[in-house]
């Protein structure tokens, strides 16, 4: 193809494989700082594109969206019966449609959001129950965090609890299986950059991602299974006691449907605000005086009893830390990579069909030309600006854009306040063994989400 955006030379065979290895958001920003905003990689046979500015961005997210609107289904989900499909795994056909038109209404509007929030403050409420039978115990973050999401989120869509917080066993089993999905589905693998090698299946990934997929669709196959029964025993249900599971029935969604349905939400919706939470967590407990900070503002119209029934998006202070952490840590830092439907125009070059695009969010979050001082954590940058994740300030893009952005957005942005809320209200934190929280380590592990190489422990203690 002629006209490709300029990118490092390119090897026989391998192409950049070997230059993209560990870090490849970092690699393909510092490609990008040689070549320019818009650069070209290969990875094997695929061609890669790269976006690494706001404007380079704005390109592949509005301009250019339909083009950029396709995704290349990873070979780990290439199983061979095609009722497991993923929505974010797809192009933009008729069910991904409907599964995001259903999701919006449903699950993410305002009025569904409120509609969720009892059920959301009791599973809060069990979370500081069980912390507060914890006080002075190394806690896990990630685990607490991640059985009050799957539980939120089971309760709205099953009216059931998957987890039991004492039940460290399954809570582990069920997070780990859905990290193995999202995790294969993104392992560098030979079948993607080869695809002549494809149906061999070198790496086992998906062998091992079906196992994965079969197990963590019995968690919800007999819910469905017994809810179909009753449909068919013709029990009435009211429709304000209705949950999602009921809408996916009366919408002649399959059981397989449902299963993947279920397991993207918990896949796309836990471990991002987890990740996200954690970061937020290691940057408060680092940053002493702005812990202070947002402390001072909660405090002085929170309390224990009104926390929960209070609109938390009206503290600036709180927000902008909020904000600042999905700067500083994208927690999906090059998006879900999209691939050109159609050969088009960017930036004067010409990108092919067929190409796989990223936009590198971390990146644009850590260019000092686009912010000032990157890689400090600054809430303050924040205040008293109008800058916003919404996916229209292109320097600013945690959630993405266009058509394919977030569509979870309200409810991620709604777990973030409600979870870290009243942690820093009603207690202190400490590093285990006394560690020095400045010192605190900070490094990142690559994946579909930007995690924390070293899971973040705490110890709790109640505030008076
Ligand atoms: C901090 C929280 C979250 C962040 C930062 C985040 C970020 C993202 C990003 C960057 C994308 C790709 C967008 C693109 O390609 O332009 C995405 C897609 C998606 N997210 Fe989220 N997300 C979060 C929470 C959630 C939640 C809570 C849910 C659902 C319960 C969810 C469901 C999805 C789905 C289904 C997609 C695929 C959309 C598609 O391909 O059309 N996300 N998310």
């Amino acid at each position: 193809v002629k006209n490709l955006p300029p990118g490092p030379r390119q090897w026989p065979i391998i192409g950049n494989m070997h230059q993209m290895a560990k870090n490849p958001h970092i690699a393909a920003a510092n490609f990008a700082k040689q070549y320019g905003p818009l650069i070209s990689l290969r990875l094997g046979t695929r061609l890669l594109v790269v976006a690494s500015s706001p404007k380079a961005a704005m390109e592949v997210l509005k301009t250019q969206d339909r083009h950029f609107s396709g995704r290349s289904i990873p070979d780990a989900l290439q199983q061979s019966f095609i009722d497991y499909y993923f929505v974010w795994a797809r192009d933009c056909n008729e069910h991904w449609k409907s599964c995001r038109t259903l999701c919006r209404a449903e699950l993410f509007s305002a009025k569904a959001i409120e509609a969720q929030s009892n059920l959301r403050n009791e599973k809060l409420a069990h979370m500081l129950d069980f912390l507060n039978s914890t006080q002075g115990k190394v806690v896990k973050i990630e685990e607490l965090v991640f059985t009050t999401l799957i539980n939120t989120l089971s309760n709205i869509l099953f009216s059931k609890d998957f987890l039991d917080l004492k039940d460290d066993e399954t809570a582990h089993r069920l997070k780990f299986g859905l990290f193995k999905i999202l995790e294969n589905s993104v392992t560098p693998n030979v079948s993607d950059f080869f695809p002549i090698v494809g149906g061999l299946d070198l790496q086992g990934l998906r062998k091992d991602c079906l196992n994965h997929l079969d197990e963590l669709s019995s968690f919800s196959n007999t819910i469905v299974k017994e809810r179909r029964a009753r449909i068919t025993n013709n029990k009435v249900v009211a429709d304000h006691e209705k949950d999602f599971l009921d809408l996916l029935l009366e919408n002649n969604f399959t059981t397989s449907q449902i299963n993947i349905l279920v397991l993207e939400l918990c896949i796309a919706g836990t471990d991002t605000v987890v990740t996200t939470i954690e970061w937020a967590m290691a940057e408060l407990v680092k940053n002493k005086e702005i812990m202070q900070k947002v402390q001072e503002e909660l405090k002085n119209e929170l309390n224990k009893s009104n926390i929960m029934k209070s609109d938390l998006s009206k503290f600036p202070y709180f927000n902008a830390c909020i904000k600042e952490t999905l700067r500083l840590h994208p927690v999906v830092p090059v998006l879900i990579p999209r691939r050109a439907i159609e050969a088009c125009e960017v930036m004067n070059y010409t990108v092919p069909q067929n190409a796989q695009v990223w936009v590198n969010v971390w990146a644009i979050s850590h260019d000092p030309e686009v912010w000032e001082d990157p890689n400090t954590f600054n809430p303050e940058r924040f205040l008293g600006s109008n800058i916003d994740f919404t996916g229209h300030d292109y320097e600013f893009i945690p959630f993405g854009g266009g058509r394919r952005m977030c569509p979870g957005l309200p409810s991620g942005v709604k777990s973030l306040q409600t979870i870290l809320a009243p942690l820093i209200l009603e207690y202190d934190w400490a590093l285990p063994n006394d560690e020095d929280p400045t010192k605190l380590n900070m490094t990142e592990k690559f994946g579909v989400t930007l995690q924390r190489e070293k899971p973040l422990e705490l110890i709790f203690t109640c505030r008076e």
